[in-house]
């Protein structure tokens, strides 16, 4: 694919003269945006080196979402490039972020001819490692994996996770228990003390649909006795189709929110003991909570550069 102008809505005007890294392309403001002029067409990793250098420019601000994407795309250049070496059995995430993973690796398999074998987390893992021409395989022929890269949807200081935003938990947590080292890429927004702390939507449960209405009673019961005045559990609904989120394993999802816990039981009730006590509940089959499991976490930050946290 490739473009021939891309437009970057921005707030300040500032000279990027010299920041380009290519000498044909270049860029000027019209109407709040800094539109980038392109005098040939250029391949989709070329459109985003450029960006990359025009973030990197003093004053220079992009969209709240343009910030997000890049920081994303940075966290997830930099594990592939620390943490993939020849040879390695990968695990392939899922989520937005996995999407710049798979990219790099791509490039890397390419420019360096890098021989790797992607163990995929999901549906849409599985299309990302299809798609970005990346050798194939599976559990059952690889029961053991180098390294896993994959996302979050909040990370705390301990290097606690919640994932399954977007429905993916069960066979990312079989593939990160696979795993030799699950390395973590985010965004700034996902970087927190406590879990819950900026992810208000609750800790997503994979459940079988078989006995639903329990899982969710216990669960609200749960969450009364733990103290928690507005806690909630609810099955995740579809947007395009009617009836609930059906999981890639056929399954449902809960949104266990547990709400406002005062900070004093919230120390009373570190993820540990709300994941041992989560999987006590016949129907409960694996939850959105990975204690302990990350070995580095990447986040891409908004001036560019890339924050790490190990254990
Ligand atoms: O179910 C989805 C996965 O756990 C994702 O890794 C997680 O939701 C983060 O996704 P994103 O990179 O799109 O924020």
């Amino acid at each position: 694919m490739s473009f021939r102008s891309y437009e970057i809505p921005t707030q300040h005007r500032v000279s990027v003269e010299g920041s380009w890294g290519c000498d044909s392309c270049s860029g000027f403001y019209r109407n709040g945006s800094y539109i980038m002029k392109l005098e040939h067409s250029i391949s989709r990793k070329h459109r985003s080196d450029l960006e990359t250098r025009l973030v990197s420019c003093v004053g220079f601000t992009m969209s709240a979402r343009g910030l997000i994407e890049q920081a994303k795309r940075l966290a997830a250049r930099r594990a592939v490039d620390d943490h993939i070496k020849d040879g390695q059995i990968v695990g392939i995430g899922s989520g937005s972020t996995v999407v710049y993973v798979a990219q790099r690796l791509a490039e890397r398999v390419k420019e360096e001819g890098l021989n790797v074998t992607c163990i995929p987390t999901s549906f849409q893992a599985k299309n990302l490692i299809i798609d970005n021409n990346l050798a194939l395989s599976d559990l059952d022929v690889h029961s053991k994996i180098d390294v896993t890269i994959d996302g979050c949807d909040e990370c705390d200081a301990d290097l606690n996770l919640i994932k399954g935003g977007g429905g993916c938990l069960l066979q990312e947590k079989i593939v990160a228990a696979a795993s030799d080292k699950l390395i973590i890429v985010a965004d700034y927004t996902k970087d927190s003390v406590y879990l819950g702390e900026q992810w208000k939507k609750g800790i997503p449960l994979e459940i079988s649909s078989i006995g639903w209405k329990v899982v969710e009673r216990k669960l609200n019961d749960l969450s009364i006795a733990w103290g928690s005045k507005t806690g909630l559990a609810s099955v995740r609904m579809a947007i395009k189709k009617m009836g609930p989120v059906v999981t890639d394993n056929s399954n449902f999802i809960i949104d266990f929110n547990i709400g406002d816990l005062e900070e004093e039981l919230r120390l009373k009730l570190p993820p540990k003991e709300i994941e041992v006590q989560l999987k006590s509940i016949p129907g409960i089959l694996e939850t959105g909570l990975f204690v302990k499991m990350a070995k580095q976490v990447y986040f891409g930050q908004n001036d560019g550069s890339v924050k790490t946290r190990a254990q």
